[in-house]
């Protein structure tokens, strides 16, 4: 018998990555349903942390409206009990780490390491119009907000991809074409290769 701490086996990290609007949200919902993954969305965990009326909530809204990442610690915290409370042991962690800052200490907190990294790859004017037309009434869906976004995604969110393309870890998808035509590449990624084989 292994002490407490050893015992224990390390959850399945994947995280999902890609440029604002590349379609990170609507793969990872793809997976779930033939994967059995647990998706956590970085985003959407920050904002229902607005929502439940949090101390930090003010922090996180006026980082978001200006496209800004969001102190590791607060996003962290929101990933590790989600995680805890999922049940499952296969996580899709969509949009973090979304620069240095959130991977190292993501590392250090938890001690995993990513499976592989799926990266979106899509050019920044495909992204501009799927996020004008994503109405999902977000504060920051608006063209002054993507510019920032996007400012902040190949300054800080890219370096990461490449630090993880270094170790061999990314699986790089082209993110422009249909919904149905990035899933059935997602699809393959994320298939045994064992059941690959043609029969
Ligand atoms: N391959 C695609 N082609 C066209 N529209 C897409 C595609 N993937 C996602 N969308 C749409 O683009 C918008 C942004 O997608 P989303 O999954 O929210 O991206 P992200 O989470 O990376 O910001 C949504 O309205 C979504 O329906
Ligand atoms: N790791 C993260 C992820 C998101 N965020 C914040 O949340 C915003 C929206 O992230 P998102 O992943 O929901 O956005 P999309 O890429 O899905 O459009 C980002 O622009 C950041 O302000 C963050 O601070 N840290
Ligand atoms: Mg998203």
């Amino acid at each position: 018998m292994g002490t407490a701490g050893d015992s224990e086996k390390k959850p399945t990290v994947v995280f999902v990555l890609g440029g604002p609007g590349s379609g990170k949200g609507t793969q990872c919902a793809n997976i779930v349903e033939h994967f059995g993954y647990t998706h956590l969305s970085a985003g959407d965990l920050l904002r229902a942390e607005i929502k439940s009326g949090s101390e930090n909530g003010t922090m996180i809204q006026n980082m978001i409206k200006e496209g800004k990442i969001v102190p590791s610690e607060v996003t962290i915290n929101l990933l590790q009990k989600a995680m805890q409370d999922s049940g499952n042991d296969k996580f899709l962690i969509d949009g973090f780490p979304r620069n240095e800052e959130n991977r190292a200490a993501f590392e250090a907190v938890t001690k995993i390491e990513p499976a592989f990294v799926l990266f979106f790859d899509c050019p920044e004017e495909e992204m501009e119009r799927r996020i004008l037309s994503r109405n999902q009434g977000r504060e920051d869906d608006n063209i002054e907000t993507i510019r920032k976004r996007f400012k902040v995604f190949l300054e800080s969110s890219l370096p990461v991809v490449e630090y993880y393309d270094s170790k061999g870890k990314v699986q790089k998808v082209d993110a422009a074409k249909p919904i149905d035509e990035v899933f059935e590449v997602v699809k393959a990624i994320f298939t045994p290769k064992d059941e690959k084989v043609a029969v």
